[in-house]
């Protein structure tokens, strides 16, 4: 068994370690309670795919994930993929935030070996609960040489998506994860992945962005765009000395009189800001006269994480305009 592939799997809390009253509750349960080897015990069908170690990053609920966990845990993915007995990780996360850290990670590891993330949508306590079968197919992915050179990638429900596209689009059910735009990476089927699509975005080797001696994310908030939307979030912003903001904003990137008002004094002190849509889909266009740079197809949450990168290397917008067409 010593030519089976060796994964490592990096846990970090979520309803995958959740654990509830009784069989039928699926929401008001805690997340993060059960420790990763309990994890890798409940499915001991994984020993015939891979030798896999658990590791113990966080056991929280996503809600709760931090600038400096994500950055602490890229540094130590980063340190695992670059030995030479380790072929692939595994990252169980909550689900709320899994987006923003699966896209961290797809634009800071370094290797071009599989870097997986799973999770669940009821916890280790209910019927029919998912996230053994997740964890499985996790595991299968990340062993799949095939898997390499992809990207960071999200497993669940036998899809695998990619870290740059696909995002929380439904707040219970199982088949949550999508990218109603670009789809699939791939599935499995009866414990095997077929591969269909790849991305052009840049990630992993090819990315510029390099974390592993980096101490600190600059801090970049996110103000969301409706109705009466008020010109004083932006002088919180500003008074907050953030470092950027992402506007959430409405259609494709629409601002009112009042957030262009915000807008222009943000970037008058400095502040970097890049307009969004908080319709979940398509790209935001660089019209002429419209302030801020703009996101490209990311959502407010995945351009908070590129905004973040980007300025650790620049503050020139036009540097910064280039990372959002390419990432
Ligand atoms: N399904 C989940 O994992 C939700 C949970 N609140 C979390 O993100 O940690």
């Amino acid at each position: 068994a010593t030519t089976q592939p060796h994964i490592v799997i990096l846990a970090t809390g979520g309803t995958i370690a959740g654990s509830a009253a009784n069989t039928t509750q699926t929401s008001g349960y805690r997340s993060g309670e059960i420790g990763v080897q309990t994890l890798i015990n409940a499915v001991p069908e994984i020993k015939n795919i891979a030798r896999v170690d658990g590791l113990q990053i966080a056991n929280i609920g996503s809600e709760n994930m931090t600038s400096d966990t994500i950055l602490k845990l890229s540094q130590q993915v980063n340190m695992l993929l670059a030995r030479d007995d380790v072929d692939g990780v595994v990252i169980t996360h909550g689900t709320d935030t899994l987006d923003e850290t699966a896209y961290f990670l797809n634009l800071t590891v370094k290797s071009d070996k599989p870097v997986v993330f799973t999770a669940a949508m009821r916890p280790a306590t209910a019927i029919s609960a998912d996230g053994a079968m997740n964890l499985l197919e996790a595991v299968i992915v990340a062993a799949d040489p095939n898997a390499r050179g992809r990207g960071v990638m999200v497993v669940l429900n036998d899809r695998i998506g990619s870290a740059r596209f696909v995002t929380k689009t439904n707040t219970t059910t199982l088949d949550t994860f999508k990218a109603p735009e670009q789809g699939y990476l791939g599935v499995i089927v009866n414990g095997k992945p077929q591969f269909e699509t790849r991305v052009e975005k840049i990630h992993t080797r090819r990315s510029v962005f390099d974390v592993r001696s980096l101490r600190k994310l600059p801090e970049v908030v996110i103000i969301y765009g409706y109705q009466d939307d008020p010109e004083y979030m932006y002088d919180a912003a500003i008074s907050h000395h953030v470092d950027g903001i992402i506007y959430a904003g409405t259609g494709a990137g629409s601002v009112s009189v009042r957030s262009e008002a915000g807008i222009g004094k943000a970037e008058k002190a400095g502040i970097i800001v890049i307009r969004s849509s908080r319709t979940g889909n398509g790209i935001v266009p660089a019209d002429k006269g419209q302030p801020g740079l703009v996101a490209n197809s990311l959502n407010p949450a995945k351009a908070r994480i590129l905004l973040m990168l980007a300025l650790t290397h620049t503050k020139n917008p036009e540097l910064i305009q280039n990372y959002f067409n390419a990432y």
